[in-house]
Parts: C-alpha cells; sequence; structure tokens
C-alpha cells in the first residue's frame, strides 16, 4: 500500500508512521508538516518518501540544504501540500494536518481519486457540503479516522441497509468536567493541556477541555453517517473505553469499544475493510470495574451549546463557528486571552458572520478571513 500524510510530525502523522513500522508493507510516498524540519529530517532519513512539502518556505530552504543527500523533492507552500495530496503513486491521503487549511489539499486529493482517511475534523465541519458530494461522484471513500466517528463506522459494518435511529457520541467531558462558569474564569494553559485520556496534540487537546471538540465531531459525524442533528446525542463517558455507538431501529446497540490508543482507528482506515494484528494494551473489564455516562453540561461549556446553534444555522456559520475556535485557541495557547474568552469569540464571529447559504469554496475561506478580521477588530490589543 503507498499512503501521503499531510501532518506527518503531529500526533496523528507519527503514529501513522508508527504503524507503517510496524506493518511493515506501506510505502510512505510525501509527507508533508509545517516548519518542523527536524522531525521531517528524521522522517526522511527513516521512510524515503519521494516528496516532501514544508509550509513555511524557509524552512523549506533549510530542509533542502540539510537533505541534500536524500535527493527527495522539497516544496513549500499551499502548492506544496497540494502536490503532496496528489502525488501520484499514493493512493490514500491521511489527512492529519490540523484546522481548515486541509480544505484544499483533501479536495485535490479527492479529485486525484485518493482515498482518504479524515482526522482532519475541521475540513468537514467547514466544506461537508462540499466534499461529501464530492467524494461520492468521484467514488472515493472518506475513512474515519476521530475515533468516535471510527467507531460508529466499525459498528456500522454490516448493517445491510437498516437504518441508523441514533449516534451516541461519547465525550470524555475533559479536564474540566464537574466544573461550573466560576471554576473556569482562571484555568491556565497547562491545566487546559492535561486531558485525562488522550495524549494529542494542543489545539484538539484545548477542544476537548472547551467541548468545542464534541460540537465538532457533531458536525462531523452529520456529514460522514449522513444523520440529522436530533439522532445524534452526546454521552459523557469519563472512561473513553466506549468509543461511539450506534442505535438501530429496533433498539439494538452496537458500540466498538477498547483502550485510548489512535493507533487502532488509523490503521483500521488505512486497510479496511481488513483488520490486522496490532500491539498494545487490551482492554480489561474487570480492571476497569465500572463505566459511567453523564448528559453533557452545555451551560458550563458553551462551544457544545455553540455548535448545536452553528448546525442549526448551517451555511456558513459552522466555518465562523471553526475559525473563531481556531484563533481564539491559537490566541489562548500564546497566553494572549483568557480561557473563557474562547466561547465568547466563537459567539460573536457567528453573530457577526453574513450568512451564506451554500458557500464555495472561496467563500469559506472568506468567511475565515471575515472571522479572523472581526477578532482584529473587537479584540485588537490581543494581537501586539
Ligand atoms: N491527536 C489525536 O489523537 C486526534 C486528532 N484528530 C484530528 O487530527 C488532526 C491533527 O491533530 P493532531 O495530530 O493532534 O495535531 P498536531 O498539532 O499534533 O499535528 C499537526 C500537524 O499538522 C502540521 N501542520 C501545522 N500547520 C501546518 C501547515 N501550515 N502546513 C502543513 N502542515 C501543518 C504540523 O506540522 P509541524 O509539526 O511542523 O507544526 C503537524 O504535523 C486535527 O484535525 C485533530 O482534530 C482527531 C482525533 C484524534
Ligand atoms: C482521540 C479522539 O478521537 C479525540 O477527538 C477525543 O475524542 C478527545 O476526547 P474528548 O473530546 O471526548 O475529550
Ligand atoms: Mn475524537
Amino acid at each position: 500500500m503507498k499512503i501521503a500524510i499531510l501532518g506527518s510530525t503531529g500526533s496523528i502523522g507519527t503514529q501513522t508512521l508508527d504503524i507503517v513500522r510496524e506493518q511493515g508493507d506501506i510505502q510512505v510516498t510525501a509527507i508533508a508538516a509545517g516548519s518542523n524540519i527536524k522531525k521531517l529530517e528524521e522522517q526522511m532519513r527513516e521512510f524515503h518518501p519521494l516528496l516532501v512539502c514544508v509550509f513555511q518556505k524557509d524552512a523549506a530552504k533549510e530542509l533542502r540544504d540539510r537533505t541534500k543527500d536524500l535527493n527527495i523533492r522539497v516544496v513549500s507552500g499551499m502548492d506544496g501540500l497540494l502536490e503532496v495530496a496528489v502525488q501520484p503513486e499514493s493512493e490514500i491521503l491521511v489527512t492529519a494536518i490540523v484546522g481548515m487549511l486541509g480544505i484544499r489539499p483533501t479536495i485535490a486529493a479527492i479529485e486525484a481519486g485518493k482515498k482518504i482517511a479524515l482526522a482532519n475534523k475541521e475540513t468537514l465541519v467547514t466544506a461537508g457540503h462540499i466534499i461529501m458530494p464530492l467524494a461520492k461522484k468521484c467514488g472515493v471513500p472518506i475513512l474515519p479516522v476521530d475515533s468516535e466517528h471510527s467507531a460508529i463506522f466499525q459498528s456500522l459494518q454490516g448493517e445491510n441497509g437498516n437504518r441508523i435511529a441514533k449516534i451516541l457520541l461519547t465525550a470524555s467531558g475533559g479536564p474540566f468536567r464537574g466544573k461550573k462558569p466560576e471554576d473556569l474564569a482562571h484555568i491556565q494553559v497547562g491545566d487546559a493541556l492535561r486531558h485525562p485520556n488522550w495524549t494529542m496534540g494542543r489545539k484538539i487537546t484545548i477542544d476537548s477541555s472547551t467541548l468545542v471538540n464534541k460540537g465538532l465531531e457533531v458536525m462531523e459525524a452529520k456529514w460522514l453517517f449522513d444523520v440529522e442533528l436530533e439522532q445524534i446525542e452526546v454521552v459523557v463517558h469519563p472512561q473513553s473505553v466506549i468509543h461511539s455507538a450506534v442505535q438501530y431501529e429496533d433498539g439494538a446497540v452496537i458500540a466498538q469499544l477498547g483502550t485510548p490508543d489512535m493507533r487502532l482507528p488509523i490503521q483500521y482506515a488505512l486497510y479496511y475493510p481488513k483488520r490486522r494484528p496490532l500491539s498494545g494494551d487490551r482492554l480489561d473489564l474487570f480492571a476497569l470495574g465500572q463505566l459511567t455516562f453523564e448528559r453533557p453540561d452545555t451551560e458550563t461549556f458553551r462551544g457544545l451549546a455553540l455548535a448545536y446553534q452553528a448546525m442549526r444555522r448551517g451555511g456558513n456559520i459552522p466555518t465562523a463557528f471553526n475559525a473563531a475556535n481556531e484563533k481564539a485557541v491559537a490566541l489562548f495557547l500564546d497566553r494572549k486571552i483568557a480561557y473563557q474568552q474562547i466561547p465568547e469569540m466563537i459567539e460573536s464571529c457567528m453573530e457577526a458572520a453574513d450568512f451564506i447559504a451554500n458557500p464555495t469554496v472561496d467563500e469559506i475561506l472568506e468567511t475565515e478571513a471575515a472571522a479572523y478580521e472581526h477578532i482584529a477588530g473587537k479584540w485588537g490589543k490581543v494581537f501586539a
């Protein structure tokens, strides 16, 4: 099997490469990252891709100098990401890049007939109405990597045309589960980066803590599984053992359970429909003792309530939601805004957005730019 990876240096990207190492029959034809040339150089020397993209131009130049002996082409910028996405020899593109920057490369890969192993949920949230019909038209499967969506996908195997009554989308509840709004006023970056169950990139870890991640995942599920919003129920399950479930019309609930290990959904997407042996811990129900469930507290964690609102309004409002969140999380991680300003900025950008019912890619990117401008206009001092 031949694969290309967008975001090879990140959490999902490096775990994809762990699978490449373990399985031994995957060739990595192309990789891309933002600026981490140290890790890219290591990956080039170990996996010998044919093409490498570093988004930042200066970093690409430095990587070229450092790897002259390898004779591997190094490209940069959006054009470089697009080249990696459509690298002629690859069969599957793993979208492990963070943010809606993934939209254009994902579309290009679908148009080039590549299967998509999709981790980059922001792309579906903002452009699901373009990507899902395009994938259908091009006969390209979108194979979910996100743990919940992989669990749903696994629970749907053998459904024989039976309809989904409900999706039970599990959520850990994040590090602040049980807290009230007044407890969140002085949250620091280090507190929010302490996820109870998963080790992930910084942006998604913050999103898990605000429940924005769950809001993004509800939208992702809606696009992937073609269900109504009302058919998706978020269930807080602090142990993260049940990765999600499907309820059928006769009431049967089929779930996928496992240890919190992203290598399983990544491997399942790559080899679908085959399962392969995989190293790692096995689930021990006796050691666990009990599994618990709660309703999400959407009054404290307004990110989830705002996501539902964005989905109900539809059009480009999920883009306003997502773009505002990407900017707000980056500002919070840079210690420029307080934790509770994340939902505040999302709500404000959603209110300020000019509604477009069926946005094109250009209009999605304009909505993103407008959200950034709105934040700069209203909170200008945080950019100083
Ligand atoms: N981590 C997880 O367990 C899960 C992640 N996801 C989703 O997967 C995606 C990736 O998440 P995660 O792996 O945690 O993120 P990380 O932050 O760990 O990695 C992000 C990757 O994207 C690269 N990147 C960042 N900016 C650019 C750019 N401008 N051009 C090219 N590459 C860029 C980074 O490169 P560099 O290192 O150079 O910055 C890095 O390789 C997200 O959409 C997330 O929501 C979904 C489920 C679980
Ligand atoms: C591993 C994974 O898929 C993450 O998206 C995870 O779901 C985050 O956990 P919570 O958002 O449920 O805290
Ligand atoms: Mn998830």
